[in-house]
């Protein structure tokens, strides 16, 4: 049993929307496959990972550094104990061999994207859902029912209330219960006005998230909490840079509500010093490290330890990204949930096709590896690259 060879292209996933902090204009994502010689069901098992959006396509240092630690690599050192199936830490320890420890940019998304990929043909090579997998390994029962959120309300060209409103009511129509928009790209009393439009046109049937992607200096963040806090929001996001832990916490005194951050984070060691030191409250403040974009699931095991030890529930962590990785992480470890983008990004992020938006929740179908092949749009360009 061996990896034969790791695949990378990057894809465009632009589109004309901004955020506070940037456009996506040209956002690129690396998709990737890990394919070996196992064959299951009369098929080639090869495992597929991509990075969420944000970052953007990682194929240099795919090429130039990870790939070929793999390929250079004594296939047996890859594999677990029992020699049955690819072991994931192994695979990270080889990919990550001569690496500093520290500066953690963009590297770890090159090595979330394969990670994601080795986690899908591990799961596919012991034929079962990775959210099984991974309840399996930790002693746990899944539940494949799992939170989503609808993330939008971007910036975007000639966007007025009433295309945002009706956005919105889109996603209500689709089964969320909670949704999110951008703030920090507009003068505070103009996001003042979207926010106020869209409490009205959701009402008592969702609750509203707002995200700043880590837009404000100190006095900002502080003057947004000031009008924030009268809202009934379900979470105020990034407000500042993300490694700017004081911000944070200093922002807490100002903030009764609940605060989310860390889709920036990219290592278990900053998310610990956002624990220790970002003011964060483990009764109300949510989570949102996502392993697409931090050295993927093997790294985010010792995140979700590093909660532990902080006293955290993982119940707390509603990742960043919008893939079927985190939403099989939920199911399987017991995270709150997952972000979904229902009109963003495809066709990498979603669900499964006939998975359907139910009181904000979806249940997972039991289909082998992390379930890209249940959905046909994705697996078609997925299908493209292991040819
Ligand atoms: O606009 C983005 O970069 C995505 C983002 O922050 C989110 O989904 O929370
Ligand atoms: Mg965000």
């Amino acid at each position: 049993m061996q990896i034969l060879e790791i695949r990378e292209v990057t894809k465009p996933i632009a589109s004309p929307i901004r955020n506070a902090y940037i456009d996506f204009s040209k956002m690129t994502s690396s998709l990737v496959a890990v394919v070996t010689d196992v064959v299951r069901d009369g098929k080639r098992v090869v495992g597929y990972g991509f990075n969420s959006n944000g970052r953007y396509g990682q194929g240099g240092l795919i090429r130039e550094r990870f790939m070929r630690r793999v390929a250079e690599a004594d296939p047996a050192s890859l594999l677990n104990d029992a020699q049955d199936n690819l072991d994931p830490d192994r695979v990270w320890a080889t990919l990550m061999s001569n690496e500093k420890p520290g500066g953690h940019g963009e590297r770890s998304v090159a090595v979330g994207t394969i990670d994601m990929a080795v986690w899908d043909a591990v799961a596919k090579i012991a034929g079962k859902p990775l959210f099984r997998l991974l309840a399996e390994r930790h002693g746990r029962e899944a539940d494949p029912r799992v939170f989503v959120y609808a993330a939008g309300g971007y910036y975007y060209p000639g966007k007025d209330l009433s295309a945002l409103r009706a956005e919105m009511r889109g996603y209500l129509d689709r089964g969320y219960n909670v949704v999110k928009m951008k703030i920090g790209g507009a003068p505070l009393a103009e996001d003042a006005r979207r926010i106020e439009a869209v409490l009205a046109e959701i009402g008592s049937q969702a609750q509203l998230a707002v995200d700043a992607n880590g837009r404000f200096d100190l006095d900002t963040a502080i003057a947004y909490a000031r009008v924030l806090r009268d809202y009934p929001l379900f979470w105020y996001e990034e407000a500042g840079d993300p490694l700017d832990y004081r911000l944070q916490s200093v922002l807490a005194e100002y903030y009764p509500g609940p605060m989310a951050t860390g889709e920036n984070l990219f290592s278990h060691q900053d998310a610990r010093n956002l624990l220790r030191y970002g003011g964060m409250r483990p009764d109300r403040d949510w989570l949102q490290f996502d392993c697409a974009l931090s050295y993927g699931l093997c790294e985010y095991l010792r995140t979700l330890r590093e909660l532990e030890i902080a006293g955290w529930s993982c119940s707390r962590c509603i990742p960043h990204g919008g893939h079927q990785m985190s939403l099989n992480i939920a199911a399987g470890l017991g995270l709150g949930g997952n972000e979904s983008y229902p009109d963003l990004f495809q066709p990498y992020g979603g669900f499964p096709d006939g998975v359907r938006v139910e009181n904000g929740h979806i249940v997972m179908p039991e289909l082998p590896g992390i379930g890209f092949e249940g959905k046909q749009d994705l697996y078609k360009e997925m299908r493209e690259l292991a040819q």
